[in-house]
């Protein structure tokens, strides 16, 4: 499509479909105080707008062509937002939060999304205060371009297995850099294939042939002049994935690289000159960026959920199918009950999410701060929640935006509606930075230890207090009569501690029982990891509704107090679709930040697939060379045999 018409495709129009509009006169409140709170405050609000009409002035950014690109104009379209993200930040001197935002205001859909999502990160938190002071001005004025290769093509979850190695060699004052087999290449970090010249390798540390475990080294990869590999380095794309093709994740084979013994992130541990091993701090300091990007995770989830639910809002408005009683109008398909059903928990959830991830970001800027002072006494706490949290969401996120895809018919399937590719793009949270079976376990582990801690009646970290107010009576006993109680924040909060009391509880009693009985503690945990998983898993009367097992099946609700909550669940469903066009009318949006026709704000669907339709490669002729090869053939011979008949 060409420059001018791409302009005039995302160009807001006048005419707004008028069922849309009907929508946004009837709202029940203040849409932008709304969007201020959603943004944080109205500077946040302004602010965004501003670096909207940055991004948005680039043609870069407003790529209407995406929808037919091959993967290397993918790829170096991701590049140049990169560069251009990187040249605003340098000169306008952007914090974390205003690039963050930017990354969020293009998709995320920069190649080299990791510089700032874990390689200056890691330096921050991983590097001496000496190496801080080389490194990070080289990382921050781009010199050094970066990625964080951990995962191999053999391991991912287990760390404590990855291959590795870092040797030391004290008569030249370096480590020697190895990919011993096959399955120890690094595989998967994000840039590494074709634009990072430098990686934050995690390898097993190996001093007068004793393995220290895993630490973080600096490697250089590629040439400063013509950035081809260097000596010993092998490195490449690892091949187009189901989205995120922007970036480059790449492939990493070392053969006796040789780095400075001074390129070993130092923060945690060192080896000297003369090969001694010191450690320093606390064991798993060196997760530490792991952790944060969890963090970020939760964020990204919520930024997923909202794009997702404003589309299949807006269009399940936009959109009449059938009617209730023949000869009546169509209806609009979000007053189908069971469209309600599919979308608005999305909705729901997105505000729910945007609150959540707050919430952590709380804690981790709060225990990020003491770490870095040495006090590491609550890590513990944040891997839990961080753990717990992004798994969850990333979870909720997939499915719900896969029935925000359901809920738009046909169109949703198209790429014009966008909402495809923010199925795909999404589905690898539930995977990257700890896959999320693994992550529960690791919430459960801490959970476990709560337990035991309560039952001695010992104090409990801060956020597991209901496991000393819930009794452990085997009957119900939350005061639910009516649909008001349902309606009541605290009473739903004392229903999800109460289940959340007994699916705990019950699982470290079947962990013990089986440990008590002579199973030995791993294969007992494997036997019980299901329960264990649950009790690390739970968003109100929809989760309620959905979870229902777990609620009736422990001493939480009886059946008739089950049956009220969903009612309570399809009224305030009701409701919440009166106001559900405003609702996600305040997240601002902007139509190239939701990059969907049938999500756009002026609620001309047709109009837009249409003009989308045009851009399809297919399009650019009327008769496509394929008829020429291959379709002529075909009914010329079916012409030639049916005159053969016709004579016969
Ligand atoms: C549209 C959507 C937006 C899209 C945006 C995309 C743009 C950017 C694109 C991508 C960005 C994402 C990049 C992703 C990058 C990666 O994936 S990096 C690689 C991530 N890999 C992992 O997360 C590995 C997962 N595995 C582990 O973390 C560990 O192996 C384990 C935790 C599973 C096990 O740890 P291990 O040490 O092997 O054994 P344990 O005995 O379980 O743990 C020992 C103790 O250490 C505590 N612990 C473990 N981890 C942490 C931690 N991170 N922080 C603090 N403490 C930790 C654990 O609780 C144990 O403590 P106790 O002994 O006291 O119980
Ligand atoms: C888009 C994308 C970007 C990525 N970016 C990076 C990056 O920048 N840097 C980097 O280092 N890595 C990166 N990764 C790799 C990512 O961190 C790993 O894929 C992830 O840690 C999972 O490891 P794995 O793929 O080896 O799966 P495995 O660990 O082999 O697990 C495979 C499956 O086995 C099961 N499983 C494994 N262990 C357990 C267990 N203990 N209990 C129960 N079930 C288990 C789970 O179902 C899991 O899905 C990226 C991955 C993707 C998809």
């Amino acid at each position: 499509m060409a420059a001018a018409n791409r302009d005039a495709f995302w160009a807001p129009s006048s005419k707004v479909n008028p069922d849309l509009a009907r929508e946004r006169e009837s709202a029940t409140f203040d849409v932008r105080e709304l969007t201020h709170i959603i943004d944080g405050s109205p500077d946040r609000t302004k602010r965004r707008k501003e670096l909207e009409n940055l991004l948005y002035s680039e043609p870069v950014f407003r790529d209407v062509g995406r929808l037919s690109m091959e993967r290397d104009e993918i790829y170096e379209q991701g590049v140049l937002k990169s560069i251009k993200l990187f040249e605003w930040s340098r000169k306008y001197k952007w914090d974390d939060d205003d690039f963050e935002l930017a990354s969020r205001l293009a998709n995320h859909d920069i190649s080299m999304s990791l510089q700032h999502a874990m390689f200056i990160p890691a330096i921050e938190r991983l590097a001496s205060d000496t190496q801080k002071a080389k490194w990070l001005p080289r990382a921050l004025h781009y010199e050094m371009i970066g990625t964080y290769a951990q995962t191999e093509l053999g391991h991912g979850t287990n760390l404590m297995e990855l291959e590795t190695t870092a040797t030391f060699d004290p008569e030249r004052n370096e480590f020697i850099m190895n990919s011993p087999t096959v399955t120890s290449m690094k595989w998967w970090p994000g840039a590494l294939g074709k634009s990072s010249n430098t990686a934050i390798v995690l390898a097993q540390l190996i001093v007068k042939g004793k393995n220290h475990g895993l630490h973080p080294f600096l490697v250089p990869l590629r040439s400063m002049e013509d950035h081809t590999p260097l000596p010993g380095i092998s490195v490449g794309d690892i091949g187009p994935k189901m989205a995120l093709n922007c970036i480059d994740n790449g492939f990493l084979i070392m053969k006796n690289v040789r780095i400075p013994r001074e390129n070993m992130f130092m923060k945690n541990a060192e080896v000297t000159r003369d090969g001694r091993f010191i450690s320093r701090g606390v064991d798993k300091a060196n997760y530490a960026t792991m952790v944060l990007v969890r963090v970020k995770i939760t964020r990204w989830a919520f930024e997923s959920l909202s794009d997702g639910a404003t589309t299949a809002v807006r269009y399940s408005v936009v959109r009449r199918q059938s009617s209730l009683k023949p000869g009546e109008r169509e209806l609009q398909v979000l007053d189908y009950q069971s469209q309600q059903y599919k979308v608005l928990p999305a909705l729901a959830a997105s505000y729910a999410f945007l609150m959540t991830n707050r919430s952590l970001h709380r804690l981790y800027d709060s225990v990020h701060a003491d770490i870095m002072a040495g006090n590491t006494k609550l890590l513990a706490e944040l891997h839990c929640q961080s753990s717990a949290l992004k798994a969850y969401m990333s979870e909720v996120v997939v499915q719900l935006l896969e029935l925000c895809r359901q809920a738009c018919g046909g169109h949703g399937y198209l790429a014009s509606s966008g909402i495809g590719l923010l199925c795909a793009s999404s589905a690898p949270l539930v995977t990257v930075e700890g896959e999320n079976s693994v992550l529960y376990q690791q919430a459960a582990r801490y959970l476990m230890k709560q337990v035991a801690k309560a039952v001695v009646g010992d104090p409990v970290a801060s956020g597991f207090q209901y496991l000393l107010t819930q009794s452990s009576s085997d009957r119900p006993d939350i005061r639910i009569q009516n649909l008001a109680d349902c309606g009541n924040l605290d009473t739903l909060l004392q229903v999800y501690q109460r289940m959340a009391f007994s699916v705990v509880t019950g699982a470290a009693r079947k962990l013990q029982m089986a440990i008590e009985s002579g199973v030995e503690q791993h294969v007992a945990w494997n036997n019980n990891m299901v329960s264990l998983i649950q009790a690390a898993r739970f968003y109100a009367l929809h989760g309620i509704a959905k979870e229902a097992g777990y609620f009736l099946a422990t001493p939480t609700l009886t059946p008739d107090q089950f049956e009220l909550v969903r009612a309570a669940e399809l009224q305030a469903m009701a409701k919440v679709r009166h106001d559900a066009v405003p609702l996600v009318d305040a997240f601002d949006l902007h139509d190239i930040c939701l990059h969907s026709a049938l999500g756009c704000y002026d609620g001309n669907v047709y109009e837009r697939l249409y003009a989308l339709a045009q851009t399809s490669s297919l399009n650019k002729t009327q008769v496509h060379p394929a008829y020429y090869k291959h379709i002529r053939g075909l009914v010329k011979d079916g012409q030639k045999q049916l005159r053969q008949q016709s004579k016969l």
